[in-house]
Formats: C-alpha cells, sequence, structure tokens
C-alpha cells in the first residue's frame, strides 16, 4: 500500500531531513508517527502526498511509484489520499456543508451526489446538526470533524493527519482519534503524526519514531522489507 524504499531527503538548502527510510504500510493499517520537533516527520508525509519528491530512493503508494509522478497524473493520484491539518485549513466564508461539498465539486462530482455524501459524512462524524455554521462559530474539535468529513467525502484509500489533535483538549483529542479509528474500521488505512504521549498510550497501534530523519524504532519492524 505505502513503501518506501532507500529514501532520502533533502532540501534545497543542502540539509539531508530523511535518510534511508525503508518503510512499508499495509493497507488497513492504522500507524502513529512520532519524533521530536524537526524529527522529520511532516517531510514523510508530504512524501505520500506528493506534496515534496524523495531525492533518493523511491516511494510507492497503492502501487504505483510515486516518486516521478507527471505533474498531471497528481491530481488524480491525490483523490485517493485525504489530508488532515493541525490547523483544519477550513475556509471561513464558507458553511460546514460547503467546505465539505467543496471537495467534490473540484473533482467534477456529480450534483445530484454530492449532497447524499456530504449529508452522509457530516453525519458520520457528528457535525450534522452544525452544517449551516461558519468555522468561526465551531470548536476547534467542531472544526477537525469538518476537517475529516472533507477529507473522507471522496472515500479514500489514505488518511494522512499530520498533528491533527495538536490544537485540541485531551478530551477532544480522543474523540478525534476515535473517530479516525472507526474510518480505518471501514478499510482506510491511517498514517498520524502526534506528538501527543496521552493518545499513544491509550491507543495501541503501530507506532514508527523517527529521530534526526532515521526511523529508530517501529512496533512492527519484523514485517518490514529492508532493502539496504
Ligand atoms: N521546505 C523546507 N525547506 C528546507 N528545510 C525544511 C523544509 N521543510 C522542512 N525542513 C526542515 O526539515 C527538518 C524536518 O522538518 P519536518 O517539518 O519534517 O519535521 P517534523 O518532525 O514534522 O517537525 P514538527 O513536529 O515540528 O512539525 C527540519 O529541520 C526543517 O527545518
Amino acid at each position: 500500500m505505502i513503501k518506501f524504499t532507500c529514501v532520502d531527503k533533502m532540501y534545497p538548502d543542502g540539509n539531508k531531513t530523511l535518510k534511508n527510510i525503508n518503510l512499508k504500510i499495509d493497507k488497513g493499517e492504522f500507524v502513529f508517527l512520532v519524533g521530536r520537533s524537526g524529527a522529520g516527520k511532516s517531510t514523510l508525509l508530504k512524501l505520500i502526498t506528493r506534496e515534496e519528491r524523495a531525492s533518493k530512493g523511491s516511494v510507492s503508494v497503492l502501487g504505483n511509484d510515486i516518486t516521478n509522478i507527471k505533474v498531471n497524473k497528481l491530481h488524480t493520484y491525490r483523490r485517493n489520499i485525504g489530508i488532515v491539518f493541525q490547523d483544519f485549513k477550513l475556509l471561513k466564508d464558507k458553511t460546514v456543508y460547503e467546505n465539505v461539498e467543496l471537495a467534490m465539486r473540484v473533482i467534477g462530482e456529480n450534483p445530484k451526489d454530492i449532497k447524499t455524501r456530504v449529508m452522509e459524512v457530516l453525519q458520520k462524524v457528528g457535525i450534522y446538526h452544525k452544517c449551516n455554521k461558519y468555522p468561526d462559530e465551531l470548536s476547534g474539535g467542531e472544526c477537525q470533524r469538518v476537517g475529516i468529513a472533507r477529507a473522507i467525502v471522496n472515500k479514500p484509500s489514505v488518511i494522512i493527519a499530520d498533528e491533527c489533535t495538536g490544537n485540541l483538549d485531551i478530551e477532544n483529542s480522543r474523540k478525534i482519534v476515535d473517530l479516525l479509528e472507526s474510518i480505518n474500521e471501514e478499510g482506510v488505512t491511517i498514517v498520524m503524526a502526534t506528538h501527543d504521549m496521552e493518545i499513544l498510550k491509550q491507543y495501541n497501534k503501530r507506532i514508527v519514531a523517527i529521530d534526526a530523519g532515521k526511523i529508530i524504532k517501529d512496533t512492527k519492524r519484523d514485517q518490514y522489507e529492508v532493502i539496504v
């Protein structure tokens, strides 16, 4: 499903942010990516969403090598990936419904299907009753529910969540991870970067730890295909 083979990532300033990453994540897994600030978590996630490109090695997702994917194919590739952000990235001048609807509109979905699907996901994430509210009228936890609704509305195979509980208290963080867990139970692969030790302790998931650009721990290391 997601496979990193001997991946290095160097930014233009010459610093090697990721070093020889070998990582395999199977379909339907829920993985916590942990590490101190600057360790390289976001960079690793950006290689999956293909916002960044590996400097060396290859990244393959859903059976396709995306390392050198053509720019005109990126749009189609990204339909398989839902992204949840720490700061929600909701459009302030759009309602909850409109924020989620837009994600379907931009890929040209049939307007008839849009309404049914948006209502369905708003119900799933528990924010249906606030569908006409604007982001400024919602709590952080509610905003993140909308962020998750937007991420899942196009039925992606993978959800990438970068510190998606970073702006929430522990109670709301738990509710958000519970929601991601229920999405994972439907077969969606989840990769979530987090600093939150409470969350790590409470949820028994695979943990991949990065330090200074290297994987230093993986609770499922035995199942790796390490290619050196
Ligand atoms: N666009 C960029 N250009 C140059 N260096 C970058 C860029 N993005 C990240 N870096 C550097 O790469 C390293 C890893 O950054 P990254 O954001 O991946 O870490 P992180 O583990 O997600 O950190 P945090 O938990 O603080 O978000 C840092 O030293 C950072 O300064």
